[in-house]
């Protein structure tokens, strides 16, 4: 069994245990269930910005604690005053020590889109999503059949929500993109084994429709990673541990992002 394997199935049992908690008529009367989301792929997209997608990570299965300390908004804030084109905030509790309410932290204080970052397994949580206030969500191929792929994308759009398809190769790639997806992403860090290279997102660019935004994801530590994929049509940037290792994860946005 690997980690994947475990998340997935850690999280299929805990949505059926929210599900209980919480319905979906209550999720729908949330006040910010009718915010009008942002477009993710107009902000990551524009030429005029950084496309630095700034993530919310306290910890992960393959670094363990990264930050035990930052607050979440205070983080928010800065990656906005900083000059990120998205946040991405972990919300899986189990694995990555996040929580809906970071999110909701998160959109209280910062204006760019925001995804939710999840092993999304069940529509209820592309619903709960949009309840707290998220614009766009990430289907990760690994973790999805093609047809549950195309079927949550397509609750995403109904709802308003852009989705980012994370994939790792090309037959991820082949098998799950589809028109109700806005942006692919592709991580660079193996969720079977954690290995990480820029390298797979170098391979997979000429791959990927021009329609959708290229977003590369993990890994990404430098100036230099950022100028060379920006040759290959990235225009999307996911950066967690860079920013949230150091003490004051805002500041470390700032310096990077002054640096573009
Ligand atoms: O911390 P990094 O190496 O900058 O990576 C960020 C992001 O890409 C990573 O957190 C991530 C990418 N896809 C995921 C899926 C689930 C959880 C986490 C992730």
């Amino acid at each position: 069994m690997t980690i994947l394997d475990k998340i997935v199935a850690h999280k299929k049992i805990e949505v059926a245990a929210r599900k209980e908690i919480l319905t979906v008529a209550d999720l729908q009367s949330r006040p910010l269930f009718d915010k009008e989301p942002v477009s993710a792929k107009a902000w990551i997209g524009s030429p005029t910005k950084s496309g630095i997608i700034a993530e919310f990570k306290r910890q992960s299965p393959s670094k363990g604690l990264i930050n035990g300390t930052a607050k979440v908004s205070d983080v928010a804030e800065g990656y906005f005053k900083a000059g990120a084109s998205a946040m991405s905030v972990l919300t899986d509790q189990e694995f990555f020590g996040g929580t809906v309410d970071d999110l909701l932290a998160a959109r209280s204080v910062s204006p760019v889109p925001i995804i939710r970052k999840d092993f999304i397994v069940d529509e209820y949580q592309i619903i709960e999503a949009k309840s707290i206030g998220a614009d766009f969500i990430l289907l990760i191929a690994a973790c999805l059949t093609p047809k549950e792929s195309k079927q949550y994308a397509a609750v995403a759009r109904n709802l308003g929500m852009q989705v980012l398809l994370e994939v790792h190769n090309e037959e991820e790639l082949n098998a799950h993109v589809d028109p109700c997806m806005d942006l692919i992403g592709v991580n660079n860090r193996n969720l079977k084994t954690f290995e990480v290279s820029i390298e797979t997102s170098k391979a997979l660019a000429e791959k990927i429709p021009n329609e959708f935004v290229k977003v590369s994801e993990s890994g990404i530590s430098n100036i230099e990673n950022i100028k060379e994929l920006k040759t290959y049509g990235y225009k999307g940037f996911l950066i967690g541990e860079n920013f949230m290792k150091t003490e004051n994860p805002a500041q470390a946005a700032i310096d990077f992002i002054g640096q573009l």
